[in-house]
């Protein structure tokens, strides 16, 4: 068997301690002592080799997806989000599938999501009441909420959107439990998912009818996946039973989809996928206006900036798809955010065949990965790698291997060109409404946050409203 790259020697479960309890430390740590290449071993799970050398990268994202599989990767996921989700997915059918869902992110598609964005950005602007504090963190996930029911879901009134919304939201809140996603690493997630639905959840509402629901062990989350996956059945019902080829949404688009030998997806297959792009698309988003929004309220010269180029693209006009084009200094803020705060520490394949990257030849079974949180650190390729400085990448876009905070290779993040458009479309249509003051607080990090990572508080603050609005 080929030798591993080197990396620590304590015990599978000590490793994977220090890694829940500190995890950038940990990989920091190891980044000191082995370099950019090593090799960490968690309990339950094959070895794990991090490259953080943007040519290995590169050499893993091109390499062919039958050997570098991302589904199996994911697999930990697949008691959250079903056997059907892409995420999940390898070879021929991941290839079907991701070719089904790519029409609905088009560059024309995602310009006719620009009005539900704004909408959604105003609906916040007009509920919340200038000088009354409110949490940035839990504003932007309820407007990332919205556009992803309206623009992926279709759920344009307020029954639908909270129909679907109530039930996705507590879901997102639970399955960050620790135990319910080691469960999901260590067992069979689909089998776990099953039973989860099948038997734990009627015992729990039985349970639940006398008043003691919590003292069945994943009594809450198992009820609460099968409330979300009989919202997204009847929801799909409604979608499929009323004329949706004129509607914009992507559910609409998908119910109608067919590959070349003419099979769309079945309810089952639509109902993952959905809970895919809501779960992949939702927190991740509101967490980089979150970071943004916090960068820009502390830096007068980039409010500035920023205020100045938007002006000079709308002259005082409606924001149009060609204007959020036009914003270039306002998408170097969202890049430079998703270098720093990412919403995700890397990708994961699995190798299914023996493969040599870089100078090491891995054997078939581990895991590959990088860390965007110590890649998008590193001095070598980002000097200052601490400041925050969208200058970075206005004049010029960093080399595959470089900067990967939607992964990389035929796996890239599905949702990357309409997660960029609705951050600016976010961040302008606030710019122009109000001005945000962070309330005091500890400073602000990025921290583990279920499945994501997130920020380390709320993020207290209050708005201004601004003179002309
Ligand atoms: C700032 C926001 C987002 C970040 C940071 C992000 C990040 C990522 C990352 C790192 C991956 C894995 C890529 C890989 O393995 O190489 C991924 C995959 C994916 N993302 Fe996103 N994402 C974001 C927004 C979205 C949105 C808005 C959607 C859809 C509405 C979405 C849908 C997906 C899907 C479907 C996949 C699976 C792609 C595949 O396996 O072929 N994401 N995302």
């Amino acid at each position: 068997m080929p030798a591993l790259p080197p990396g620590p020697s304590d015990h599978p479960a000590v490793q994977m301690l220090r890694y829940l309890r500190e995890p950038f430390a940990f990989l920091e740590a190891c980044t000191a002592q082995y370099g950019d290449v090593f090799t960490v071993r968690y309990l339950g799970m094959p070895p794990i080799v991090y490259f953080h050398d943007p040519e290995a990268i590169r050499e893993v994202f091109s390499s062919p997806s039958e050997m570098t599989r991302a589904g199996e990767a994911n697999s930990h996921l697949k008691f959250l989000l079903g056997p059907g989700s892409l995420l999940l997915l390898d070879s021929k059918r991941h290839e079907r599938e991701r070719r089904l869902l790519m029409s609905s992110f088009s560059g024309d598609r995602i310009a006719s999501y620009l009005d539900s964005m704004v909408t959604a950005t105003h609906r916040f602007l007009d509920r919340t009441k200038p000088g009354e504090a409110f949490s940035l963190r839990d504003a932007m996930q309820t407007i990332t909420l919205d556009v992803i029911l309206s623009c992926i879901f279709g759920a344009d009134d307020e029954r639908r959107s909270e129909a679907l919304g109530k039930p996705l939201k507590r879901l997102m809140a639970l399955a960050a439990n620790p135990a319910a996603m080691a469960c999901g690493t260590l067992f069979d997630g689909a089998k776990f998912r099953q039973r989860l639905i099948a038997n734990v959840a009627p015992v729990a509402d039985r349970m639940a009818s006398v008043g003691l629901g919590r003292t069945v062990p994943f009594g809450e989350l198992a009820r609460c996946m099968r409330d979300v996956q009989e919202a997204l059945r009847e929801h799909i019902r409604e979608h499929r039973a009323s004329r949706t080829e004129d509607r914009p949404d992507v559910l609409s688009m998908l119910i109608g989809a067919r590959d070349e030998e003419g099979h769309g997806l079945s309810d089952d297959d639509l109902r993952d996928e959905m809970l895919t792009m809501l779960v992949g698309g939702h927190e991740s988003t509101a967490t980089t206006l979150t970071f943004a929004l916090h960068e820009l309220s502390a830096r007068p010269d980039l409010m500035e900036t920023a205020t100045a180029e938007l002006e000079r693209v709308t002259r005082g006009g409606p924001l149009t798809p060609k204007a959020v084009r036009e914003l270039r200094y306002i998408e170097a803020i969202i890049r430079e955010t998703l270098r720093l705060y990412g919403a995700t520490n890397g990708f994961g394949r699995k190798l299914a065949a023996p493969l040599r990257v870089g100078d090491f030849d891995l054997p078939e079974g581990v895991l590959i990965t990088a860390s965007s949180y110590v890649l998008h650190r590193n001095p070598r390729l980002w000097p200052e790698p601490h400041r925050f400085e969208p200058e970075r990448f206005l004049d010029k876009r960093p080399r595959l291997g470089e900067y990967i905070p939607f992964g990389g290779g035929s796996r890239t993040c599905l949702g990357m060109n309409m997660a960029l458009f609705e951050a600016k479309v976010v961040v302008a249509t606030l710019l122009r409404r109000a001005k945000l003051h962070m309330q005091p607080a500890p400073p602000l990090r990025l921290v583990q946050s279920g499945i994501f990572l997130g920020p380390s508080s709320s993020v207290p603050c209050v708005l201004e409203r601004q003179p002309s609005t």
